[in-house]
């Protein structure tokens, strides 16, 4: 089954790609952030203690990733956190490849979906955008919905998310050698799906 594979860093707007590509295809969509926000939620009082987290990495239920709490910022620092442990990582791949193989194709969205979850994905794009436009962006979100938000937090909190994200050993957040790169801090969210699509739509038989 073909899959899209879309990482980049938090607030990128890969999310939003990623559901805008399944809506396209017809695929289903897996964000898989939330795999990672759900473990780290379970365990956000013992952070410092991996045996928790490996285990409930190893009691992973789909059922875990729903509730709005997990959309929180303490909910992405947790798993932030958490997602670093290498048997964490493990414990969630069989459920992300066995999506993956779903009919008639998925979309994954995260952050090492091209390099370890499905190196051979059809298509692989790589979304960015500068650090303080993501900070923005995420800002005007959570005001969106009501919550308190302070942008110089954001943006020191997505500055700490990026270096853990993209210096831990196991599966670091990283484009694959064959992954489009878009550039996405000067385009508006039509912009860039415009550009996704236009990568991903010869590749999709
Ligand atoms: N190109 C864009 N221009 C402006 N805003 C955008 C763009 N793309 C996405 N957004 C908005 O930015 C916010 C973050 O987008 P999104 O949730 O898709 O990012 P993400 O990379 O999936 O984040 P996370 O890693 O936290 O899951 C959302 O409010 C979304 O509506
Ligand atoms: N494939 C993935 C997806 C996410 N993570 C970690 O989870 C954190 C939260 O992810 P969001 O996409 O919801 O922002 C993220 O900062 C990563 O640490 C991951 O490691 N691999």
């Amino acid at each position: 089954m073909p899959v899209i594979a879309v990482d980049g860093p938090a607030a990128s707007g890969k999310g939003t790609i990623a559901k805008r590509l399944a809506a396209h295809f017809g695929f289903v969509h897996l964000d898989t952030g939330l795999l990672y926000r759900a473990v780290g939620w379970v365990v956000r009082d013992r952070l410092d203690d991996p045996r928790a987290a490996i285990a409930a990495a190893e009691a992973f239920d789909v059922g875990m990733t729903c509730g709005d709490e997990l959309r929180s910022e303490d909910a992405g620092r947790a798993a932030s956190k958490i997602s670093a442990i290498p048997e964490v990582r493990a414990a969630l791949l069989a459920f992300q490849r066995s999506f993956a193989g779903q009919a008639p194709g998925a979309v994954l969205d995260g952050r090492d979906i091209g390099t370890v979850i499905c190196p051979d994905a059809p298509v692989k794009l790589f979304v960015t955008a500068s650090v303080e436009v993501r900070a923005g962006r995420r800002h005007k979100e959570l005001q969106a919905r009501g919550n308190p938000s302070i942008y110089a937090e954001i943006l020191a909190d997505l500055i700490d998310r990026d270096r853990r994200d993209s210096e831990r050993a196991t599966a670091p957040l990283k484009a694959a050698a064959d992954a489009f790169h878009l550039e996405t801090s000067m385009m508006d969210a039509d912009q860039a799906f415009a550009a996704a699509l236009a990568f991903a739509a010869p590749r999709i038989a």
